[in-house]
């Protein structure tokens, strides 16, 4: 018995000297083993993670499991884990909008830089993670998240005429301005009313229980921008930018925008970083380089990774199929789940965890 518990300290030693990028505390300081013990010559160890910690997770298991079977003897290590996903406090003390945990807005400080493929393969990226994910396309100058979803001809129902079912694609709750008005109708929105009706559209969707819901904000730091950022309870914000020097010089004002608002910037996604060719696999750097590295630099903030410009990525989008989903396996989605778990890990730490019963009052 002396010598099993003596086993379990060395094991939970070995455990808690885990560095990984997503970890700012250790496993065992982080409170996330839950369980650790020897069963019938099995090592059985649980965790329980407050952020989206998938990849990370399956770096822990190859990263130690020869270790700990050396260590302990036994025929297996069973691995568990499990998510609580901590509700972070929100930018400006907002009001929680029932259901939602966490809210993310993906921005770039101009139109045509990838926000929107970016939002959609993070959102699937993130519940890859074991999240439970919602989008909202708040683009009102080109809503494209129904097209990149394959359900631009679905229309969320009404059950009580007030609030709306979310369209459901992938295992993502989603709802847009693209599902109630058609691209004429669009113009409507484009007003001072845009912010006050997507935050209706926002607060009247029954949303189901989310983690994180990923919100595509319209382009470009305008006042439509800045009045929408400020009535969004957003926990904080992510910058998508290209390394093209007139892309960076708009995401530094996305950038300032939010700090005007109070919102974090929790940091910047490089798309297009550099073209990969899809006959010879040839890298490029067409953009220009390290152009998003020097511009988190500048303004103390992460370079949360960098997306290759790739046929593959729009082909997927144009069909519906996001590259998460069409191409699971591709090196493209392991970038956009690094970049997830990056995302999830930021808020959790850059954060504040508040209760649960606290943000899920009343609007
Ligand atoms: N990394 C990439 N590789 C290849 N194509 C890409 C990549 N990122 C985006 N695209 C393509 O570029 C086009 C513009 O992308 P997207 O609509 O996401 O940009 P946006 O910044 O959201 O635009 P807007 O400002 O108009 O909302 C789309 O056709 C998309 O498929």
């Amino acid at each position: 018995m002396h010598k099993i518990r003596a086993k379990i300290m060395e094991v939970k030693k070995i455990l808690e000297n885990f560095s990984h990028p997503t970890l700012q505390k250790n496993l065992i300081e982080l409170g996330a083993v839950k369980t650790c013990e020897i069963v019938d010559q099995h090592l059985i160890i649980k965790l329980v993670m407050p952020f989206a910690w998938q990849i990370a997770f399956e770096e822990l298991k190859s990263a130690l499991t020869p270790q700990l079977l050396k260590l302990t003897n036994v025929k297996e290590v069973k691995w568990h884990i499990e998510y609580n996903i901590a509700t972070l406090k929100r930018a400006n003390n907002q009001h929680a909008i029932n259901n939602i945990k966490n809210i993310i807005a993906i921005s770039s400080g101009k139109g045509g830089v990838g926000k929107s493929s970016t939002a959609v393969n993070i959102a699937l990226a993130l519940q890859k993670q074991g999240a439970s994910v919602g989008i909202l396309d708040a683009d009102i100058y080109g809503p494209s998240i129904p097209t990149m979803l394959g359900t631009e001809k679905q229309q969320p129902l009404t059950p009580d005429n007030k609030h709306m079912t979310p369209i459901m694609a992938y295992g993502l709750a989603s709802n847009s301005i693209g599902y109630l008005v058609d691209s004429d109708g669009a113009m409507v929105w484009r007003g001072p009313m845009a912010s006050k009706a997507l935050l209706q559209i926002l607060q009247d969707t029954f949303w189901p229980e989310l983690d994180y819901l990923v919100i595509d904000m319209p382009p470009g730091t305008g006042d439509i921008q800045l009045t929408l950022a400020q009535s969004i309870p957003v926990t904080a914000a992510v910058i998508v930018t290209t390394p093209q020097d007139i892309a960076l010089i708009d995401a530094k004002k996305g950038i300032t925008m939010f700090t005007k608002v109070n919102i974090p910037t929790l940091g910047i996604i490089e798309n297009m970083s550099y073209h990969i060719c899809e006959n010879c696999g040839h890298h490029e750097a067409i953009f220009g380089e390290g152009g998003a590295k020097r511009l988190s630099e500048q303004y103390h903030t992460t370079l949360l990774g960098q997306i290759p410009l790739h046929k593959i990525l729009r082909q997927d989008l144009d069909t519906g199929k996001p590259t998460v989903i069409n191409h699971p396996e591709s090196e493209f989605t392991q970038i956009y789940c690094q970049i997830a778990g990056r995302i999830a890990s930021e808020l959790y730490w850059q954060g504040q965890a508040i209760l649960p019963d606290i943000s899920f009052k009343a609007l």
